[in-house]
């Protein structure tokens, strides 16, 4: 039975996360929180709502992942790539769900990752990956005659802008269209700042209450529109995904994977 620990353990995903683990049948054997977090020394279990686990929240990020098969993070992207680095050292397995990433430190944890198995995706989701899937088709389909834009919606506690999904979503509709997604994109139109340009995927985003996460693409022609939205209702099938891609990758080779390798969509 594979061994999981979860770093943000007291997050909204990380609790959601032990109890999903829990629910698969897979051992939680430690679950993490930032040095000084109140619920340090608390039951996981109890703090996710899912019972006594007899797994404490520990601030000991060495001693959790030399008891673990795989980490599955949910934290931000510096304390990701420290997560990694210690799961290289240690040659553990990760699942990173963080977003937020820079080029440059998606580039650091390509690196990182050359020595365990690795998974890193913003969206876990089956729902997104199969939009991922389709909006390639679509866009390669539809050709340079339709104008691309996206919108996404999150709750009002989310730190990263524009979500992890809808920088993807960008990035495969710009790949599938010869674009170079970090030349095309736009995130900011104000003033008297001209017509669109042909090439330009515009991004907006809207933070409010307790949106868990909605995207849509719009593909905007002549008299005519297509959207492809994904919405999410609870962070369930996120946390469910992640104990999935935990389970599929301990044992992998080496290397850097993404969710459309754990569910196959490649
Ligand atoms: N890939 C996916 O499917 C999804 C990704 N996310 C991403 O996951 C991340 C976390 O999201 P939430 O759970 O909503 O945030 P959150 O803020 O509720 O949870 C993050 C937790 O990490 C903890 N943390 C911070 N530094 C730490 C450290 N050094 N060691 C251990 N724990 C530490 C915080 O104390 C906090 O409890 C975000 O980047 C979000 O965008 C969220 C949902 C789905
Ligand atoms: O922060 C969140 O909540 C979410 N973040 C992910 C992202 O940035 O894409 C995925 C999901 O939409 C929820």
């Amino acid at each position: 039975m594979v061994k999981i620990a979860v770093c943000g353990a007291a997050g909204r995903m990380g609790q959601r996360i032990i109890v999903a683990a829990k629910e698969a049948g897979c051992t939680v054997s430690g679950a993490l929180e930032r040095p000084g977090h109140e619920l340090v020394g608390q039951d996981a279990g109890l703090i996710a709502g899912c019972g006594v686990l007899g797994v404490n929240i520990s601030d000991d990020l060495n001693a959790v992942v030399a008891g673990c098969d795989v980490l599955i993070d949910f934290t931000t992207p510096k304390v990701s790539l420290k997560n990694l680095e210690v799961c290289a050292l240690k040659k553990k397995s990760i699942v990173i769900g963080s977003t937020g990433f820079t080029p440059e430190e998606r580039a650091l944890a390509a690196e990182l990752a050359k020595e365990i198995p690795a998974v890193l995706a913003p969206n876990m989701s089956v729902g997104v990956n199969v939009c991922f899937k389709i909006l390639k088709d679509v866009a390669k389909t539809l050709g340079d005659d339709f104008d691309v834009e996206i919108v996404e919606l999150h709750h009002n506690k989310k730190k990263d802008a524009p979500s992890g999904t809808a920088v993807r979503m960008g990035e495969v509709v710009a790949e599938a269209l010869g674009r170079d997604y970090n030349q095309v994109a736009n995130y900011h139109r104000e003033g008297i700042c001209g017509e669109r340009t042909k090439e330009e995927i515009g991004m907006q985003t809207v933070r409010g209450g307790d949106i868990v996460g909605e995207h849509t693409v719009y593909f905007i022609g002549m008299g005519e529109r297509i959207e492809i939205s994904h919405r999410a209702m609870t962070r369930d099938m996120f946390s469910r995904g992640s104990v999935r891609a935990a389970q599929w990758v301990v044992g992998k080779a080496p290397g850097l994977y993404d969710m459309q390798d754990v569910l196959g969509l490649k």
